[in-house]
């Protein structure tokens, strides 16, 4: 007889844009019904008990099926996803039943089966190979009863105040405004079709090659275009007037859901804007020392090199028929950066990079002037670009992207320090975020740099604080066995299984219908978040003893020391460039890379002995991109798994093979929570987010009087966000660890930040 899963591990919901502060509730909430036997209470400091409902070891179920399941390792070796092939985009706000996407259903009762051989059968006679639970999980009123009244929350009924039996079923606090931030008129944000707005003809064109003919735009877009594109800036309604800023200077933020397409809504604003500001050659007379110096128009910040990159690659897809020029400061192409003199329209950067640029020396309270190797990812000072190339006094616009990041935390002293070097009382300023905690609200309206001399108009999107429409999320509590990378890999499979069966039904669909293949053609992918890099090693170890090959990706990995996306092209959307473009801006390398996709291997690989001096035949199958990790640097093609930090959770936009996100450890916090999530089910597009070990001992922040003052809700400073549970889970992991803000910095930029010495 084939084992089957117990069906009380997984539980899943249908969530329909749930406000924010429930989503850790359930999670807490959830994990505990899921148990046999009802609610309990979390313990912290009590290991993690897994339950299954049978009598059968839960390793004698992996064992069989790991035995009989299908190897991806050999099936995908070779086939990368063509990532610069742009899918049909699905309507943004299209609401469908996220169920009905994903793994097929059992009637309750009846355990989803887990291989692809088992699905179709399971699909054939739904009550063949299936057993009924045990008498203990077969039915919990409470779960119902939870979906219930968490799906009456999500159609817009009253929040659902938690269950008291649960004290820590709430482990964040709501966020507290001093004034709460005022979402923008849901008829404004009606999306629109791109050509009704006043657009140069060359944006229009970019953007009709992007999204069609009938391209329209997402709510944000069409709040902010309707904002910056409207008028023109002399004539709109100018509220500085009482202020010091000149006329027409703004103070703008963006904030909407994951995936919703703030990018082109703060890009085609920023395009058309300079268009019209267009002076032509450059006007400055240079001296001898600036005739050396960049002299942006516009800067972009940004918090790492892997989302300059991709922003880079598409703001550069859209301007090239407007003849305005973009330099991505994390460009592998770095040596064009230093080559680069005189004006240059759109600049975009790493907060670290841009700083370093203007010349800004860091000095930083208790620490080290950090070496330039700190900001690793884009490789420049190790290609010569010289420090104080750029000069902020043509710059008419700023925009930093993922503000909640970059003007909160351990970004926050950078950054500011990089916008008190520009003159920002006649710059423009859009801040750009899917996330608003008070403390973003509190330090705009309050630090002298940004508060004064006038407010910012507020462009929230009807769904900011709402995760993305068809995003669908399971809690896996911890298993019998204690071990929660064997249960990821378990989950992989499992995840793998179901996306192959409903690529296979859709493409029969397909065929039966129009007598063609082609549909869901290449296979589903998943990114899992770890909470730190020694994570991430650990599982890419488990996930690769286990036949799943997978590209582990930190903070100092050394692709990304290379400074080069190359390997993470199989997960990462790419804008197509026309082709003289995608010559200038990719190098040789990189070119064979995009052209080839098992040249990725062959081309990073013999970078990888160049740098490292291991011979190549010494690599192993899974890519590690740790210095730390004893296994060579190499990738692999055809990965279908991405295993990494905060580091790749803000703002970068995955395939749309990417159907699942997994969280190996407990979401920091709920903004963590929901930019990790959001990197499945973007655009519109239906995703699944795994959430492992939130059951006995397991919490988030709980608010235990830890007193570390890390990991509080909604970034409000201070203590409040401790550890959860803090149990000690299986294989080493801490269950409930929360981040700190410094190491959350340290993932994203990569480098060590040394201590001075006392
Ligand atoms: N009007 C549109 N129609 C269809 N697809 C769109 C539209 N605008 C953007 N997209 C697509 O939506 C995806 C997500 O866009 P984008 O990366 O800008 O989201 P985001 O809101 O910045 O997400 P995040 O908060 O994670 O940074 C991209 O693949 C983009 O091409």
């Amino acid at each position: 007889m084939i084992p089957l899963r117990p069906a009380s591990r997984v539980s899943t919901i249908a969530l329909t844009t749930p406000p924010l502060r429930s989503i850790l509730f359930r999670a807490l909430h959830v994990s505990s019904t899921m148990s046999a036997g009802g609610p309990r209470t979390i313990q912290p400091g009590r290991p993690p008990r897994g339950r299954y409902d049978s009598d059968r070891p839960a390793s004698a179920d992996r064992r069989t099926e790991y035995k009989r399941s299908d190897r991806p390792a050999s099936s995908t070796r070779g086939g990368r996803g063509n990532s610069d092939q742009r899918p049909a985009q699905p309507s943004f706000g299209q609401r469908g039943s996220s169920g009905s996407s994903h793994a097929p259903r059992s009637e309750k009762g009846r355990i989803a089966p887990t291989s692809p051989r088992r699905l179709a059968s399971f699909e054939k006679h739904p009550s063949a190979g299936s057993r009924p639970r045990s008498s203990r999980s077969s039915f919990n009123p409470r779960d119902d009863a939870h979906s219930a009244r968490f799906n009456s929350e999500a159609r817009g009924g009253a929040p659902v105040t938690p269950s008291p039996k649960f004290p820590h079923s709430q482990p964040f606090q709501p966020p507290t405004y001093s004034s709460p931030p005022t979402l923008s008129d849901p008829v404004k944000a009606q999306p629109k079709p791109f050509s009704s707005f006043t657009l140069t003809p060359g944006l229009l064109e970019a953007l009709t090659n992007h999204y069609g003919e009938d391209g329209k735009t997402t709510p944000i877009q069409a709040l902010s275009f309707e904002h910056f594109l409207s008028s023109s800036p002399s004539s709109r309604s100018n509220p500085t007037s009482a202020s010091q800023l000149p006329t027409g200077v703004e103070r703008t933020i963006l904030g909407a859901e994951t995936g919703s397409g703030k990018t082109i809504s703060y890009l085609v604003p920023l395009f058309q804007r300079l268009k019209a500001t267009d002076l032509g050659p450059s006007d400055i007379a240079f001296s001898n020392q600036e005739e050396k110096a960049l002299h942006p128009r516009s800067i972009i910040l940004s918090p790492t090199h892997e989302l300059t990159r991709q922003s880079t690659r598409f703001a550069k897809s859209l301007t090239h028929t407007t003849k305005l020029s973009v330099l991505g400061l994390s460009n592998t192409a770095a040596g064009g950066v230093g080559a680069r003199r005189g004006d240059v329209d759109v600049m975009l950067g790493t907060v670290g990079s841009v700083r370093r640029m203007l010349g800004i020396k860091k000095d930083r309270e208790g620490e080290e002037e950090e070496s330039p190797e700190e900001d690793i990812g884009a490789g420049l000072w190790k290609k010569g670009v010289k420090e104080g190339l750029v000069r902020g006094d043509k710059v008419e616009w700023l925009v930093i992207d993922e503000a909640d990041v970059l003007l909160g935390g351990d970004f926050q002293e950078e950054t500011l320090s990089t916008l008190s070097a520009l003159p920002l009382e006649r710059i423009n300023l859009i801040l750009c975020t899917a996330t608003l905690p008070p403390s973003l609200l509190n330090l705009i309206n309050s630090h002298p740099l940004l508060a004064s001399p006038k407010r910012f108009t507020h462009l929230l999107s009807p769904g900011l604080h709402k995760l993305p429409p068809k995003l669908e999320t399971r809690f896996v509590p911890p298993s019998r066995s204690g071990n929660r990378l064997a249960d990821v890999a378990h989950e992989v499979r499992r995840v793998f299984a179901d996306d192959a069966l409903k690529a296979k039904s859709q493409s029969q669909s397909s065929s039966s219908q129009n007598d063609q293949t082609g549909t869901g053609k290449e296979k589903s992918k998943i990114v899992i978040f770890a909470n730190s890099d020694r994570k991430v090693e650990q599982l890419s170890k488990t996930l690769e003893s286990k036949g799943l090959p997978c590209l582990a990706w930190t903070g100092e990995g050394a692709h990304r020391m290379r400074g080069r996306n190359g390997a993470l092209d199989q997960f990462l959307l790419k804008a197509t460039l026309p082709q003289r473009r995608r010559r200038f801006e990719q190098g040789p390398n990189d070119e064979a890379v995009s052209a080839n996709p098992s040249s990725i291997a062959v081309g990073d690989r013999l970078n990888a002995e160049a740098e490292t001096g291991i011979p190549r035949q010494a690599a192993p199958a899974t890519v590690s991109s740790s210095p730390t990790a004893t296994s060579t640097p190499t990738t692999t093609a055809g990965a279908r798994i991405l295993i990494t930090t905060s580091l790749l959770s803000r703002g970068l936009d995955f395939v749309p093979s990417v159907s699942s996100v997994f969280l190996l450890d407990p979401p920091r916090d709920v903004l963590d929570f929901v930019h990790r999530a959001g990197r499945a089910g973007r655009a519109g597009r239906a995703g699944r987010v795994v959430v492992f070990g939130l059951g006995d001992g397991s919490g988030v922040g709980t608010g235990n009087g830890s007193g570390s003052g890390r990991g509080t809700a909604f970034g409000k400073g201070g203590g409040g966000g401790g550890g959860g549970g803090g149990g000690r889970g299986p294989g080493g992991l801490q269950v409930g660890e929360v981040l700190g803000k410094r190491e959350i910095r340290r993932q994203m930029v990569g480098g060590r930040i040394r201590k001075a010495k006392l």
